[in-house]
């Protein structure tokens, strides 16, 4: 049942073919593809009606089987070559029948195939004449034909599951279905971003904050799986966060091993479709690992039960390269040649190789042969090495650790070393590894799994906390500075955030009036990073020694970050104190407006070459919402502020300017197109109509403080009915949030029947928070926790005034 042989790796530019059924959502995914690489849609239907005039049905009645047969192949074969470059093409059935199909699996070796599925009950209401039995019997027959002309496959999950609103702290409301398209858009996006080796702007401006993979930064953690087991656990996370930073998805099938072939067709379907829904519902880096034993061997440690045969295994991992995960691992046990293959396929896959000691011995790190298990990883192609053995003692911990540290200093191995004990003894080495260190979240292991039980792994807050206990990470301070931040959510939400993944930190209020004050705190020792505030996010740009490519643009900085070596990158090196060498200066405002607009823009209003944005104000967060704006892809963007000079600085400051993908040195991209500049625009007065033949805005910013002062009374702040007018409604967001209702936010809830979304600045908050504690942290952040926390003190600090109990 496996697909056509390639190596996997193809040009920057090669078109990528959609394969499937009608109805598994071919060119709606292929649209997005086309969107997100900039290439073009070629729909093997519409070329048949373009070309001949008629449909496939009509074409056939009327010339005959045989002469449509040859038709089919000799336009399927003009299509491909003519569209080599550069497109998403779609082929349902129609178009890859007979000879079709040859030709199909010969363009596969030189170009990305994708066979794309989808439930049965989705394709029958797509296809709506046709029974289900009728749909599920067509499923079974063509999959294996599809599976066996791509090297790639995507199942459409129609995921109801993970439909439960996160979104503004509020659980269990229906995210409506323009936002589980977004999903879908984000999974298929990320999936064809790294089969094509395309690294375009990340979709989610947050993922910006670790230029890295897991395994360059320090202290990461791999949570296991059942995958059978995924959507069951799932349910029970409800609105918690997962700190892992990748999810093992351990696939232990029975059934493959007692089939001849190893995988049938309707298992490598049913892995497929719980894959895509682990990855969709986790949004997090996968390690496929195929189980080696037929018994649970739900952590690589106990292998129970004979082993599954080597063709069986060797099915499973090729079936896994299939879906393009992040890791692979395979067991380095298995022959060489075997290795060596599945090493030559695996395309963007990192492929782990994977080695549990059963029987290690007496100190069994310091054992003859070790290294060269590292060695021989790195000789066949592996791009990480897990090692582990049953802890025997205490001592055993820092052996590993010692093991680790000839690893990383001999000249001659430069590949990852994931190296731990199992077991109760095990844990100290489990918290002392640095990468993909295993976990457990209880949610995933009740009590009566038979897996690693609740005293053989730490979770990734007891593994935080102990590094800390054990002075190996230090405890730091954090802060906001600013003239009006005593009422700010900023300390309540980092600090919830620092105390749920286990790190001591503390945050605290920096209120001054002026600059000074803050040079004396950017010294400290003992300092993790700043969150500066009004009125200082330009002037405090002389403070620092470098800034990020966006605050740069900007103009702006929200974050301050010690440097205590002389490398900028600040996920390898927090959480340490000592002498401050450096300062570094970011700006993650614009990730919360990124979000925000992302996240609440109606596919009618998508961006387009005409799409027109408002933002209000001209200080630090106007230029993020600029900023924003323009890597939206937005070129059209209206300024207004009441002290019309400031706003003419802005202008000057983003003329032109397209932020193209190219000029950011941080972002790794292998495709180069050219990106039009944004043409800004002020408008003098509140009382001026909407300038006539630009459309109204879509997307509505606004950046004016409410309270700029605490003397000062809130700024009563409206639009007018003209700029309004947007005949598709538009988004709204309001970055202010002291008080939570603004005069702006009432009027645009008020035209909610007309289509417009209202965006509070509590939205805002904790998304540019979120990005803001992993750069002050170098771990990702609780992101449900923090949207989460800023509703709740919100709601306390509303009770307190009202005199009545939270709700
Ligand atoms: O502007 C803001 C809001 C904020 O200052 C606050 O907590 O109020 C926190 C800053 O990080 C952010 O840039």
């Amino acid at each position: 049942m496996t697909g056509t042989q390639s190596n996997r790796r193809y040009g920057a530019e090669a078109s990528i073919l959609l394969i499937g059924m009608r109805g598994t959502g071919l060119s709606t995914l292929a649209f997005m593809a086309a969107r997100a690489l900039k290439f073009r849609v070629v729909d093997s239907e519409q070329v048949f009606h373009q070309v001949t005039g008629l449909s496939r049905h009509s074409y056939s009645s009327k010339y005959g089987a045989t002469e449509y047969r040859r038709r089919e192949l000799e336009l399927l074969q003009s299509m491909l070559s003519q569209n080599s470059q550069s497109c998403i093409i779609v082929c349902s059935l129609g178009a890859i029948q007979g000879t079709g199909q040859e030709y199909i699996a010969q363009y596969s070796k030189g170009h990305p195939v994708i066979h794309v599925m989808r439930d049965a009950k989705s394709v029958q209401k797509y296809l709506k004449s046709r029974d289900i039995e009728t749909v599920t019997e067509l499923i079974r027959r063509t999959d294996p034909i599809y599976r066996r002309l791509s090297s790639f496959e995507f199942y459409n999950v129609n995921d109801a599951s993970s439909d439960h609103c996160e979104l503004n702290g509020k659980t269990n409301e229906q995210v409506p279905g323009t936002l589980t398209l977004k999903q879908l858009e984000a999974d298929f996006v990320q999936l064809v971003e790294r089969i094509s080796f395309h690294q375009t702007y990340p979709h989610d401006a947050r993922e910006h904050s670790f230029p890295v993979s897991p395994e360059v930064r320090q202290y990461t953690y791999a949570l296991p799986v059942l995958l059978s087991d995924w959507s069951e656990g799932f349910s029970r996370v409800g609105n918690a966060d997962i700190l892992a930073d990748a999810l093992q998805l351990i696939v232990a099938d029975y059934r493959t091993v007692r089939h001849e072939q190893g995988l049938d067709d309707l298992t490598a379907t049913r892995i497929s479709q719980q894959y895509f829904q682990a990855k969709r519902q986790s949004h997090l880096p996968v390690m496929f690992h195929a189980a080696r034993y037929t018994s649970t061997d739900f952590h690589v440690r106990s292998m129970i039960g004979p082993p599954v045969p080597d063709h069986a295994y060797m099915r499973l991992l090729n079936h896994g390269l299939r879906l393009c995960p992040e890791y692979l691992c395979i067991d380095l046990s298995i022959d060489e040649a075997e290795i060596l293959r599945l090493v030559a396929s695996k395309g963007s896959t990192k492929i782990i190789g994977d080695i549990h000691i059963e029987e290690p011995g007496v100190d069994g790190w310091n054992q003859p042969g070790r290294k060269e298990l590292v060695e021989k990883a790195q000789r066949l192609g592996c791009d990480l090495i897990r090692m582990s053995q049953d802890a025997q003692n205490m001592d055993d911990n820092f052996a590993v650790r010692s093991f680790a540290y000839k690893i990383k200093t001999d000249v001659g191995i430069h590949v990852p070393l994931i190296a731990y004990n199992t077991g109760r003894l095990g844990r100290t080495s489990q918290f002392l590894n640095p990468i993909f260190s295993p976990v457990m979240n209880p949610v995933f292991s009740p009590s009566s799994h038979p897996g690693p039980t609740r005293e053989q792994l730490l979770t990734v807050r007891e593994s935080q906390a102990a590094l800390y206990s054990s002075l190996v990470l230090e405890g730091l301070k954090y802060g906001i500075y600013g003239s009006n931040v005593t009422h700010s959510f900023s300390p309540q939400m980092h600090n919830a955030a620092f105390d749920f993944c286990g790190m001591p930190h503390e945050y605290s209020i920096f209120q001054h009036a002026t600059l000074g004050p803050l040079r004396e705190i950017l010294q400290r020792e003992d300092l993790g990073g700043v969150s500066i505030s009004a009125p200082f996010k330009q002037d405090v740009r002389q403070y620092v020694d470098s800034m990020s490519f966006e605050a740069q643009a900007i103009g702006a900085i929200n974050t301050i970050l010690p440097l205590r070596s002389k490398s900028t990158n600040p996920t390898t090196l927090r959480n340490r104190t000592g002498k401050v060498t450096g300062l570094h200066g970011d700006n993650t405002d614009w990730t919360g407006i990124y979000e925000c607009v992302q996240r609440n823009l109606s596919p009618i209003n998508a961006i387009k070459p005409g799409t027109t944005a408002l933002v209000l104000g001209a200080g630090g967060m106007a230029r993020a919402a600029i900023f924003a704006l323009i890597r939206l892809g937005v070129r059209t963007i209206f300024i207004h502020n009441r002290t019309e000079s400031n706003a003419v600085r802005l202008v000057k400051h983003f003329q032109g300017k397209s932020f193209s993908k190219d000029q950011d040195p941080n972002c790794y991209h292998s495709v180069s197109k050219h990106d039009e500049a944004a043409v800004i625009r002020v408008l003098h007065s509140r009382d001026e109509p909407w300038p006539t033949n630009v459309a109204a805005p879509t997307i509505i910013v606004s950046c004016i403080t409410v309270q700029e002062a605490e003397d000062k009374p809130p700024v009563n702040f409206t639009l007018q009915d003209s700029w309004l007018e947007s005949t598709t409604a538009g988004v709204a967001i309001e970055l202010a949030y002291t008080p939570i209702e603004t005069p702006f936010l009432q009027q645009i809830r008020s035209l909610a029947d007309q289509g417009w979304i209202a965006c509070d600045g509590l939205q805002v908050l904790p998304e540019q928070g979120v990005k803001q504690f992993e750069l002050f942290t170098g771990r990702k952040a609780p992101q449900k926790l923090m949207r989460h926390i800023v509703y709740r003190v919100l709601h306390e600090a509303e009770a307190k005034t009202s005199d009545r109990p939270p709700a």
